[in-house]
């Protein structure tokens, strides 16, 4: 357990993608929580994500300095191992999931039940089961037809919470894939069309079912508070109108994740500070305007609380120069970070562990998957003499990238290896032929 007294200032966490215990020496050293990269490549085998749990710590504990009021939900699809799961307990977070896999590792490493939040516009009639089983405490709400499952699956004498997920129609996050506040998706209800309105009058006339309140989440890697400020408004309007129509003043907002991070030097994240100031005075001011008590809110950040914490570690297989590009290839690819392919995102990248001469050139940094799409960092600048066997570190990976990971090509899944005080430990062991093998059942 880290001490309180080891926290950084709020403002200084967030600064930068590298985990704030990385260190860059002159002479090419570079080390996490004071182990070498180097090391961690040798002992743990290449590629591996590696996970600084003090880094995480310290980012769940930042969160619950800058909105003390609040509940924050860790939004588990950002990473989750059961460690994960454990440390974000154990900082008195609670957990959103989204699926039954999340809610099962949750559950087997005894999170509270009732700190549990179950998402998912389409959630199977299993994970419905296992939500109201397990005793989750809010089930989010995201189409007419489950209203009516939901509640018939709530044991008699119980009541469960829910909350009704509402399209604030909002346009943030950094690419189209991942907004997910604006009309015309596939993500919660619409207020345009009256289906949110009609689920919430639809949840209070179930005996079984309790409104807890009104969640939204906007999108994925926003890194301005304003889009969080104007989804305040209108969530609380729409509070306000249940209010008028029914009679019932709700009790939480839950609004989302979605909060932004630096993946290159110099850029810079959601300024957590300036977000908690400005969202919990648009609540208030809001919720001024219109007479309303000012409900709990809830937030649910899961790359802001995972991804600076983790790198990953890969080793150089091949350099090759083509007419145009020099590419850098390396041991894993789009199976262990499909973002370059999927949005072309950018990344900080170091050869780490070793003095280089000759300076800097413009590289590609390339998978060994078989497609030109695989590529992990497009024209970043590596050292000129940059050759196989060495060692590259890149930044910012601790959220959707394993989550994200497959097994393209039959290759296993990267190792998760954690380090914290008390050195590096594995989380989540390397996948290999034998664990792929093991599901092939039909030969
Ligand atoms: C409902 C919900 N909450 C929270 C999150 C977490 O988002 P992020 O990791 O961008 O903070 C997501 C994913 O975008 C989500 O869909
Ligand atoms: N997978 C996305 C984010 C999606 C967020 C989930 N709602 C990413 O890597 O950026």
């Amino acid at each position: 357990m880290i001490a309180m007294t080891t926290m950084p200032p709020v403002a200084e966490i967030g600064r930068g993608p590298w985990p704030s215990a990385a260190w860059f020496g002159p002479g090419g050293e570079a080390t996490l929580a004071g182990i070498p990269l180097v090391r961690l490549a040798e002992r743990f085998g290449t590629p591996a994500y590696v996970l600084d749990e003090t880094d995480v710590r310290l980012r769940c504990r930042a969160y619950r300095a800058a909105l003390p009021k609040a509940e924050i939900a860790y939004a588990a699809k950002a990473f989750l191992c059961r460690a994960m799961a454990d440390w974000v307990r154990s900082e008195g977070l609670s957990l959103d999931v989204c699926s039954g896999g999340e809610l099962a590792v949750a559950l087997s490493v005894g999170f509270p039940a009732e700190r549990i939040i179950f998402h998912g516009n389409a959630k199977t009639p299993r994970e419905l089961q296992a939500a109201v089983t397990g005793g989750v405490g809010r089930i989010v709400v995201d189409n007419i037809g489950e209203i009516n499952r939901l509640a018939a699956l709530v044991p008699f004498g119980r009541r469960q919470k829910v909350l009704v997920r509402v399209v604030p129609d909002i346009a943030a996050g950094a690419h189209a894939a991942v907004r997910t506040g604006r009309e015309d998706q596939q993500f919660g209800l619409s207020i345009a069309t009256g289906a949110a309105g009609e689920a919430v009058a639809r949840v209070l006339a179930q005996p079984s079912l309790e409104l807890a309140g009104l969640h939204c989440h906007l999108g994925s890697q926003i890194t301005d508070a304003a889009p969080y400020e104007a989804a305040a408004r209108v969530m609380v309007e729409q509070m306000a109108r249940i209010r008028e129509t029914h009679g019932v003043m709700l009790a939480e907002l839950d609004l989302g994740g979605g909060h932004g991070i630096a993946y290159l030097q110099g850029e810079r994240g959601l300024d957590l500070v300036d977000y908690a100031g400005r969202l919990t005075a648009a609540v208030e001011e809001r919720c001024a305007g219109l007479g309303l008590r000012a409900p709990r809110l809830v937030v649910e950040p899961g790359r802001a609380i995972s991804g600076p914490a983790g790198l990953t570690l890969y080793r150089v297989i091949s350099v090759k120069k083509a007419l145009n590009h020099t590419y850098v290839a390396v041991d894993g690819g789009m199976s262990d970070n499909p973002r370059h392919a999927l949005y072309g995102s950018r990344y900080e990248v170091r050869v780490v562990g070793r003095r280089h001469q000759g300076g800097m050139r413009t590289m590609t940094v390339v998978g060994h998957h078989c497609e030109t799409g695989d590529t992990i960092a497009d024209d970043v600048p590596l050292p000129a003499d940059v050759h196989p066997g060495d060692v590259i570190a890149v930044a910012a990976t601790g959220a959707y990238h394993h989550s994200m990971a497959s097994t393209y090509n039959l290759t296993g899944r990267p190792p998760v290896v954690a380090v914290g005080p008390d050195g590096a430990r594995l989380l989540v062991r390397r996948e290999e032929a034998g664990d792929l093998m093991g599901r092939d059942v039909g030969f």
